[in-house]
């Protein structure tokens, strides 16, 4: 995949890689003349007494040098130009894989490795890119233009200076592959461990309370020695690669001393012997030292960063279902679960799973089930104050996300338990949920359907300052439940909201608010509650069946014994 994508990408580049190799082909004709004029100079001027000849073959040298400066200089201007398409490639692949993730499930919130990818990654990319095609060129027009000298100088010099620096470069590409591949088992099981050691010490409360720490470690160790072992290895490898470095960059200089008597012996001059020499040390050393820094690192970084942009994301897991929608009806849902599975922590067991749900415009839905089932959880969903860890919360067709701003939320309204009642005039208190002024008429409208006439009239009027402090847990639930029927949100989730208030007035109150216009989910407190309502859901552990107050009784057990254990009027769920 990744060399397909390279050799893509390369074919696309044609023009500036030519524009490098002539500015990098210039560049070689400094290595070049650094060694031919040193020995032209030693041999022509120096050795012979012709000091001023040497004196011209060293200055034809440094013009060489010279050369080679105003060579780089382009190869760096040629490079942006293969190197800039190359990150702005990878930043287009990253944006459409995090759109197509996002698209795939619109409720997860955004990647945090599509940010990476788009920022780190890429720049990581294109500097390692960088880094590799330099030194990679610098070595090829390097080792051209020194062959090329010796060539010129003496051709038997390739003879000896050939072999082993040829042995040398097999043996270091040969390493290569092997390489790679235990580096990448090595970064395997490191995200492997990375990710194990990450689960054990986000439950390190509750491995210790049920005494796991055994198996924990029975899962962590085999991947702890796994890594020590392709660690071992991937040092061998390292040696081997700097043995065959060696063998390419020093064996040559020892192979020339070595046979320099014989070399003498068939007419090589001095000046032809220091030349060689000079291509050896000053140009060939350096540069395979260069490209070996660079192969083991930038050349290694690449390789993964690359692998992570071209390996198509793991598609997203198939959504648990527990069968057909709970409530199913008409498309337009006012809010809908679609295979939402939750659970408090990486490691918790999860509260609601697979969960569907369809709650139609305009109903009036009832939610059942014994303490700490998941009905609060279920509100808060909905309420967008929890993300499910799988499947989507729509509100009106859209995700359920907290308002923007922290301000009221104009889709929906959550009345917890525990009434929301602040120091402020008791018309603030009403009104807070609403966008804009409220007129008297409304207000006065809102405060008869709920009964609350006499409650203001006790406290002050409208404009009285409330101390919450001084009324009571009914008293705070009544100027929340006018709050509510006063927001225009469509959808209104009552969490137990009306708890405090006694049987009476909590059916006036439930009454007046499934008039309103919209759609009221209510947590149910008592029986009569769940009775009332169009359709109850009935949590039962991870299941879910929802019907009317008449049906359940037959289809679910569980509601059959809540409404035979308590009775019309006793709770639904005991503290
Ligand atoms: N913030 C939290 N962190 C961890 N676990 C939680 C949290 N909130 C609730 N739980 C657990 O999740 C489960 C469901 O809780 P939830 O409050 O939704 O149940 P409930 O049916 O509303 O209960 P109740 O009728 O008592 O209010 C319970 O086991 C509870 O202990």
């Amino acid at each position: 995949m990744v060399a397909q994508d390279a050799r893509r990408f390369l074919r696309s580049r044609v023009r500036p890689l030519a524009a490098l190799a002539l500015w990098s082909l210039l560049e070689s004709a400094h290595t070049f003349l650094g060694g031919y004029g040193v020995a032209r100079a030693l041999d022509d001027g120096f050795l012979a007494g012709r000091a001023a000849t040497g004196a011209a073959w060293l200055a034809a040298a440094g013009v060489g040098a010279l050369l080679g400066g105003f060579a780089l200089r382009g190869v760096f201007a040629g490079l942006a130009d293969l190197v800039e398409p190359l990150r702005d490639g990878l930043v287009r692949r990253a944006v459409r894989q995090a759109l197509a993730a996002a698209v795939a499930d619109p409720a997860k919130a955004a990647d945090a490795r599509a940010v990476s990818r788009l920022t780190q990654q890429t720049e990581m990319a294109r500097d390692s890119f960088a880094g590799l095609v330099l030194t990679a060129r610098s070595f090829v027009f390097t080792a051209v233009g020194a062959l090329v000298g010796m060539a010129a100088l003496a051709p038997v010099l390739l003879l000896v200076v050939l072999p082993p620096l040829l042995l040398g470069l097999a043996a270091f590409l040969a390493t290569l592959r092997p390489m790679a591949a235990v580096q990448r088992e090595s970064l395997d099981t490191e995200e492997a461990l990375a990710s194990r050691v990450g689960e054990a010490a986000g439950a390190l409360r509750d491995i210790t309370a049920c005494g796991g720490g055994a198996a924990v470690a029975a899962r962590v160790e085999p991947l702890i020695a796994a890594q020590e072992r392709l660690a071992g290895r991937l040092a061998g490898w390292g040696a081997v690669r700097t043995v065959a470095l060696g063998l390419a960059g020093r064996a040559p200089v020892v192979a020339l001393l070595a046979a320099t008597p014989w070399l003498l012996g068939r007419g090589i001059t001095a000046g032809a012997l220091a030349g060689a020499v000079t291509y050896l040390v000053q140009s060939l050393l350096p540069a395979l030292d260069t490209l070996m820094a660079a192969l083991g690192s930038a050349g290694t970084r690449l390789l993964v960063v690359l692998e992570r942009f071209c390996t198509p994301p793991a598609p997203a897991p198939p959504r648990p279902t527990t069968g057909p929608a709970v409530g199913d009806g008409p498309a337009g849902a006012a809010a809908e679960l679609r295979g939402v599975t939750f659970a408090y922590g990486p490691h918790a067991h999860p509260v609601l799973q697979g969960l569907d749900l369809r709650v139609r415009p305009g109903e009036h839905l009832a939610v059942v089930g014994p303490s700490g089932i998941g009905k609060s959880t279920l509100t808060a969903l909905l309420a967008g104050l929890l993300t499910p860890d799988r499947g989507v919360v729509l509100v009106a067709g859209a995700p359920a996300r907290p308002a923007a701003g922290g301000g009221p939320d104009p889709r929906r309204t959550l009345l917890p338990q525990q009434a929301y009642v602040f120091t402020a005039s008791v018309r603030d208190n009403l009104t807070h949920l609403c966008p804009g002024p409220v007129s008297g008429a409304r207000l006065d409208a809102a405060v008869a359907a709920l009964r609350l006439g006499d409650l203001i009239t006790r406290l002050g009027g409208y404009d009285a300052v409330l101390d919450p402090l001084r009324l009571s847990q009914g008293e705070r639930q009544l100027l929340a439940l006018g709050a509510a029927h006063l927001s225009p949100a469509p959808l209104l989730l009552l969490d137990e909201a009306t708890c405090h208030l006694d049987p009476e007035a909590e059916e006036h109150a439930e009454r007046a608010l499934a008039a309103r216009p919209g759609t009221l989910v209510v947590v149910a407190h008592r029986i009569s509650s769940a009775a009332r309502a169009d359709r109850v859901l009935v949590l039962d552990g991870t299941r879910a069946v929802c019907g009317t107050h008449d049906e359940l009784p037959a289809r679910s057990a569980l509601y059959r014994d809540l409404v035979g254990m308590w009775g019309e009027e006793q709770p639904v769920a005991p503290a």
